[in-house]
């Protein structure tokens, strides 16, 4: 629950930044002193420069999101008032194919925070190889503060407003932060009512009724457990009794916690949004989720000991699971870490200076861009699904996800080991190559 160090410098900021080309505050990310999340995908992309061989000539083209729509979303309130939300759709980039990436409902949500995640939607695609770009969406709303009458309302508005960018071949919408099955299918049904046809593949992540796919909800976890079971065999870490730590407990970090319960690890301690919950010998998992779907957080399970929210990042462990916001692994949280492995659930959970810091420390991290695509995975699945109107297994959906996830991850460490570099800079390197590659064949010109 720390604050993002939003000045957090690394050795390597302002390198190849570009420079100022304009003061207009929605320009500002032109800006390298302007940081926060956009900066620190910025200093990220500025790191894997070096790598790109010649593709480096295209490298600007990571460092503008190729889109960005800002919509106003008037609502009228159940007390009968009138509310505007702001919300934004970003396409960073478009070059291997539609934009794709999830919508979160967050009331801290700014255009800087969505430009990032987009941009980090284009890799984790190009990382995984899933033919796609990267895009990314967001409305300034605190979910829990309104009825699911009035949650109805922005989302229904918030897809027509930015119904002038998405489709099925353009721009497919997904979940994220407080957005669930729900949300997609009312995203769904207004865009189809405004196409006057039903557009199933115009987002992933539905119901099951309505053209979802089967292990889409667990798939983002999946992920995550099968590249820490991967990376636990190459540095010798058996799973059976190891120790985690999660912060974020809710579709990605509590089928993380899940799985790796299931396989015998010890989820040690638990932070979400309402508080922290230890047991030293390994909570019981399963409780613990029964305990969230009913109370809406970690906060008040019994079967527990509490422990002070600043007191987890120095929880003893072996693995940490940061899958809640950005910057929470940062320059005051870093330094504390035990664990032997930080597996990034979350998007853009670790600073740049962290980053360092952990790597100093002989901490492997493994980075968003290749931990957390799973869920965007089987969202490709899904929509190759909707396509054909030919539904898969579960089993087929999850054998062929472990297959992506495992091979892609495989192939970063190998580029890893080559360049003697971090996992993250390995996956840019991989992402990246492709992106401008794409963008290399497609040319300039109309
Ligand atoms: N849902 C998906 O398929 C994917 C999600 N992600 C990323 O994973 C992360 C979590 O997403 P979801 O699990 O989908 O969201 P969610 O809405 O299901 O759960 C979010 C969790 O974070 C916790 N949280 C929020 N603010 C917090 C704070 N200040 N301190 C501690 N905990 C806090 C909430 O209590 C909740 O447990 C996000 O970074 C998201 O972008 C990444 C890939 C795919
Ligand atoms: O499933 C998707 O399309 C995108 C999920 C997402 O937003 C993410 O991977 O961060």
């Amino acid at each position: 629950m720390t604050h993002s160090d939003a000045n957090d410098q690394s050795p390597h900021a302002g390198k190849h930044i570009s420079p100022k080309h304009s003061t207009h505050p929605l320009l500002s990310y032109l800006d390298p002193e302007h940081l926060g999340p956009w900066g620190i995908y910025l200093q990220q992309v500025d790191r894997v420069t070096p790598y790109l061989g010649h593709l480096a000539k295209w490298v600007e083209t990571l460092k503008r999101p190729k889109r960005a729509l800002i919509v106003d979303i008037p609502i009228e309130l159940d007390n009968g008032t009138v509310a505007h939300f702001e919300g934004y759709r970003v396409q960073h980039n478009l070059s291997r194919g539609p934009g794709k990436g999830g919508v979160r409902f967050h009331q801290d949500v700014t255009l800087s925070e969505v430009m990032a995640l987009s941009a980090w939607m284009s890799v984790k695609n190009a990382a995984v190889n899933v033919p796609y770009g990267g895009a990314k969406g967001g409305v300034r709303i605190d979910p829990r503060k309104y009825s699911q009458n009035e949650l109805e309302k922005v989302a229904r508005r918030y897809t027509s407003e930015i119904g002038l960018i998405i489709g099925p071949t353009k721009d497919i919408p997904a979940p994220d932060v407080n957005t669930n099955e729900k949300v997609m299918a009312w995203m769904m049904d207004t865009y189809s009512q405004n196409v006057g046809a039903t557009a199933t593949g115009v987002v992933t992540g539905k119901p099951i009724e309505l053209g979802g796919s089967l292990g889409r909800r667990e798939a983002t976890g999946r992920g995550v457990f099968t590249v820490g079971v991967e990376a636990a065999k190459l540095i010798g870490l058996p799973i059976d009794g190891v120790r985690v730590a999660i912060q974020g407990f809710g579709n990605v970090g509590g089928t993380a916690g899940k799985l790796f319960a299931e396989a015998g690890a010890k989820v040690v301690a638990v932070q979400d949004h309402t508080g922290t919950v230890y047991r030293d010998g390994g909570l019981d998992v399963e409780a613990l989720l029964a305990h969230v779907r009913e109370t809406g957080g970690v906060s008040g399970f019994g079967k527990a000991d509490v422990m002070a929210d600043d007191e987890f990042w120095g929880v003893d462990c072996d693995i940490l699971i940061p899958a809640a916001l950005e910057g929470q692994v940062n320059k005051d949280t870093a330094p504390r870490i035990k664990a032997k492995m930080v597996i990034e659930g979350a998007n853009g959970p670790t600073t740049p200076t962290a980053d360092d810091i952990l790597n100093d420390k002989g901490v492997l991290v493994l980075p968003d861009v290749i931990a957390n695509a799973g869920g965007v995975t089987v969202s490709y699945f899904e929509w190759v699904q909707d396509f054909s109107s030919f539904f898969w297994t579960e089993d087929e959906i999850n054998q062929r996800l472990v297959k992506i996830m495992k091979d892609a991850f495989n192939a970063v460490w190998q580029v890893a080991q080559q360049h003697k570099v971090s996992l993250r800079t390995a996956t840019f390197i991989v992402a990246c190559s492709r992106i401008l590659q794409a963008r290399e064949l497609r040319g300039l010109y109309p």
